[in-house]
């Protein structure tokens, strides 16, 4: 809770309208204002404290009873009154802690105002003394709140911390293990920032990136703090070597690194001691995470080596502090197994939401050929503001008309290098070589590259501090004037991609750079401090742009072209908006166009996870009917509530009507029961009896290609129907589980569809069943109403009617598809592709 940073001075209206939007009711607010006047803390103080003693807490969906909501609805970009991630997570939202023993608690917290002394020493009576450090500097009495706030306001500007962090704190004191899921932007570094500055011992934080490192480094030496990072490049002994003899409150090294540094390690947690180890990001860990790092998995050294049974100078294992934003419940379990956490370790989980980030997904080919009809807002929306600003931009349109300058591909050579030069035009000159070098279709696959210049590097405290001014309350700016202004990140797969969209908004008069990871080093460290000194409007990058990036004011994030997962998305997404104020998360995906993953090693299993998080990313983007935000919270075991975040294109649109699948569906369900001459008892649909003389004869194995094909010979009323059309049918009866996928490893869309026991009763009892009622998804939608066929199998299912086309085309005369030459996918027949298919074949008989 923000104690008095949002003082006795704002009207009553404005606190009533801020605490509905975090969910307390009407009724409630208006008696505690009755009774301790218009002050939000001491208000929320008296809900949750002051009335009777009872907690009361705003539940996520309650969240919008604001009786503005309708003109928020009706005009939500220009007086949307911003809801910040500081209300809803320090004041609203419960942390709720639960140790791996399964005791579970919710805090509400404000150490500086609210927090209730007892309930913190409660924690600390159940645990050991505290470390003689911490004691040093209060005569011997310990006040950790006292404490705490102090080093919080004097280095960071904070009024106090939040109820998750001081949750984080809590097991720190405790000296216990703790794993930190918090939404992004929500403020988990404090946890282990503060650490450093309660004792005499040192902060070791994990990090999975040079430019994160450098970044937090950076910040700290701001806030007053020295700091440094190890990188795993050509090691600096000179910075090694102080890092390791305590120089630093807070040493960032990179897992690679923390390996080879165990026996300096041991000597640092002798003298001066270690407070803490750090895993940022630690997500990472888990092979069935999106971002995996081999490395990570192998800091399960770290619980193994700094325990007192090891040590014999230590009186208690050094705690390790796990902390991620994107963990689903079965990468949680994979951390705490892998990094050998204790068996006592405290979860410290938070809500996911973030409530001010709206969430849109729209149809695009992505590709250039789309730019102009997809960037046009964008670019309209920077040069508008541009020209408002008018004459602070001049420079920029003076570069701007001759449009060869400033892009990427059209540089003047013999442009001076003159060091007076505007930034932008530096960044397109030093983007100009990179040109050749980004033509292919090539992918970054890690976030985790290094993509800094320099492999370490120390960062002393600055002897005058500086103290970020705490956040303006979001009623305090007119949210017309900021939405518009402050930087875009563009993801897009490919790092060709990402040259090719810069140059393209570049010449469109917008201040971009292109990002990824074969650029050299020198070129991404200039990119990033041109974002973060908002040189630049926009960045178009890879999946290497994105992790832990702490930019407050990023406005927009458009995903162009579907990410690997909703891990990822999320992720990535998590770096607009967090100063708390309305912020764009748009995704522009080819609804008809299968996603595929990227070219990996990887194990079988991990195939399908990597398949099955590919799916669940793909249904995201297709999904008609559930609000956004609460299916991306709901991937990480969060449930939204009903009425849902209200801003997203699904909440703001409503769901499309209803169809009833019924009749289509009985017949692909029978088609797929003939295929793998499963029995129906009382079968009866007479328009598909046809189709039940078995499999042999018209394929050996339940395929979707196969069985749609036949579907639009046997029946010329479904002879124009589109296999994407199809596709959607059969993902909505898998949701059902009416069909399931007979391939050992499921691919984004069903290959191998056989009915269940439960699709096989709706056929037996389906002329009785009233209807199938569904939402169509965004692809079956689009096939449902555009009258050109969207994928090219239409035209093949339109000639297959034809017995002579068919014959050829078996034949393989006129194949549709002529592949490649060394090509691994057979063409599609009734008697190829044995081998492939005899395991399927097998799985589907061994489980009947
Ligand atoms: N107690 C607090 N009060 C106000 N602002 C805070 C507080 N704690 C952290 N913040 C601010 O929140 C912002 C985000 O913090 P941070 O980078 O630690 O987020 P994060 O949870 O690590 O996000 P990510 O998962 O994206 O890395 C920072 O700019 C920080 O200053
Ligand atoms: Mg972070």
């Amino acid at each position: 809770m923000e104690a008095g940073s949002v003082g006795t001075d704002v009207s009553a209206d404005h606190v009533i309208a801020e605490l509905l939007e975090m969910g307390f009711e009407f009724d409630e607010i208006s008696e505690a204002i009755g009774v301790v006047g218009p002050c939000r803390a001491d208000v929320v103080e008296f809900m949750l404290n002051g009335s009777g003693g009872e907690q009361r807490k705003p539940s996520v969906g309650s969240q919008r009873r604001c009786p503005d909501r309708s003109a928020r609805l009706a005009n939500p970009r220009g007086k949307f009154k911003q809801s910040s991630i500081t209300d809803h997570i320090a004041s609203a939202t419960g942390s709720k802690t639960v140790s791996r023993g399964g005791e579970v608690s919710t805090s509400y917290s404000c150490l500086s105002a609210s927090i209730d002394p007892e309930a913190t020493a409660a924690v600390c009576s159940k645990s050991k003394p505290e470390p003689q450090s911490l004691l040093e500097n209060s005569r011997g009495e310990f006040d950790r709140t006292g404490k705490i706030s102090a080093v919080l306001q004097k280095h960071f500007g904070f009024s106090c911390v939040k109820g998750f962090q001081k949750e984080a704190l809590d097991a720190w004191f405790a000296r216990k293990d703790c794993l930190v899921l918090a939404a992004t932007g929500s403020g988990k570094s404090l946890c282990f920032q503060i650490p450093a500055l309660l004792t005499t011992k040192i902060v070791v934080v994990i990090s999975p990136l040079i430019s994160l490192m450098h970044d937090q480094c950076l910040k700290l030496a701001k806030h007053g703090i020295s700091a440094c990072f190890l990188g795993s490049g050509q090691p600096d002994s000179r910075v090694e070597g102080k890092a390791m003899a305590g120089n630093y409150k807070i040493v960032y090294v990179c897992p690679e690194t923390i390996l080879r540094l165990m026996e300096p390690l041991k000597k640092l947690a002798e003298k001066p001691g270690i407070a803490l180890f750090a895993i940022d990001e630690v997500h990472c860990v888990s092979k069935w995470g999106h971002d995996f790092r081999p490395d990570y998995r192998r800091l399960s050294v770290l619980r193994e080596n700094f325990c007192s049974s090891k040590l014999k100078f230590l009186e208690h294992d050094i705690p390790l502090m796990a902390l991620t934003a994107t963990a689903t419940l079965h990468v949680r379990e994979d951390i705490l197994k892998s990094l050998k956490m204790s068996e006592h370790t405290v979860v410290v989980l938070t809500s996911f939401f973030r409530p001010n980030l709206r969430f849109t997904v729209k149809h695009s080919k992505t590709s250039a050929s789309s730019y102009g009809q997809d960037f046009q807002e964008l670019i309209g929306t920077y040069n508008a503001s541009r020209n408002f600003r008018g004459k602070g931009q001049k420079i920029l349109h003076e570069v701007e008309p001759e449009s060869e300058s400033s892009s990427y591909d059209s540089l003047d050579d013999s442009a001076s290098d003159d060091e007076e030069e505007v930034p932008d035009i530096k960044i397109n000159k030093l983007a100009k070589s990179l040109v050749k070098e980004n033509t292919e279709h090539e992918l970054d696959q890690y976030p985790g590259v290094d993509d800094f210049d320099v492999s370490c590097g120390e960062f002393l405290e600055s002897s005058r501090p500086e103290i970020f001014a705490p956040p303006v309350p979001s009623h305090e700016t007119s949210s017309s004037e900021s939405f518009d202004q402050g930087p875009t990140i563009v993801y897009v797969p490919t790092r060709k991609g990402t040259v090719e969209l810069a140059n393209y908004l570049c010449k469109s008069g917008l201040k971009a750079a292109a990002y990824n990871a074969k650029m050299p080093r020198a070129h991404l460290r200039q990119v990033h401090e041109q974002f973060h000194c908002n040189a630049l409007e926009v960045v178009v990058a890879t999946i290497a742009f994105g992790m832990g990036i702490d930019k407050s004011n990023v406005r927009r994030i458009i995903h162009y072209g579907l990410p690997q997962s909703l891990e990822a998305y999320y992720q990535e997404a998590g770096r607009a908006g967090r100063d708390g104020k309305l912020s764009d998360c748009t995704l522009y995906c080819n609804f008809v166009r299968t996603p595929t993953l990227l070219p990996n090693k990887r194990s079988d299993e991990q195939t399908r996870a990597a398949y099955r998080m590919l799916r669940d990313c793909f249904h995201y983007a297709l999904n008609t009917s559930t609000c956004r935000a609460k299916i991306l919270v709901k991937y990480f075991g969060e449930e939204l509530g009903l009425e849902g975040c209200q801003m997203c294109d699904v909440c703001i649109n409503g769901p499309p009507q209803m169809h009833d699948f019924k009749e289509e569906a009985a017949v692909f369900i029978n088609v797929l029961q003939s295929q793998t001459g499963q029995a129906t008892e009382g079968m009866n649909y007479n328009s598909t009896d046809c189709y039940r003389s078995g499999r042999r004869n018209f394929g050996e194995v339940p395929d979707f290609r196969t069985a749609v094909s036949y579907i639009r010979e046997k029946l010329p009323r479904f002879v124009m129907t589109d296999k994407i059309w199809w596709q959607g049918l059969a993902r909505i009866l898998e949701d059902m589980g009416y069909i399931q996928e007979a391939a050992e490893i499921p691919r984004v869309i069903i290959q191998h569809p056989e009915p269940t026991r439960a699709g096989l009763n709706f056929l037996s009892s389906q002329p009785n069943e009233e209807g199938l009622h569904a939402y169509p998804d965004a692809a079956t939608l689009l096939a449902m109403t555009n009258p050109k066929s969207l994928s090219s199998s239409a035209e093949w299912g339109r000639g297959w009617a034809d017995p002579e086309i068919r014959r050829q085309r078996l034949a393989g005369k006129t194949g549709r598809r002529k592949r490649k030459r060394g090509s691994r996918k057979q063409p599609m027949g009734f008697t190829t592709a044995k081998e492939r298919l005899s395991a399927i074949l097998s799985k589907s008989k061994r489980r009947r």
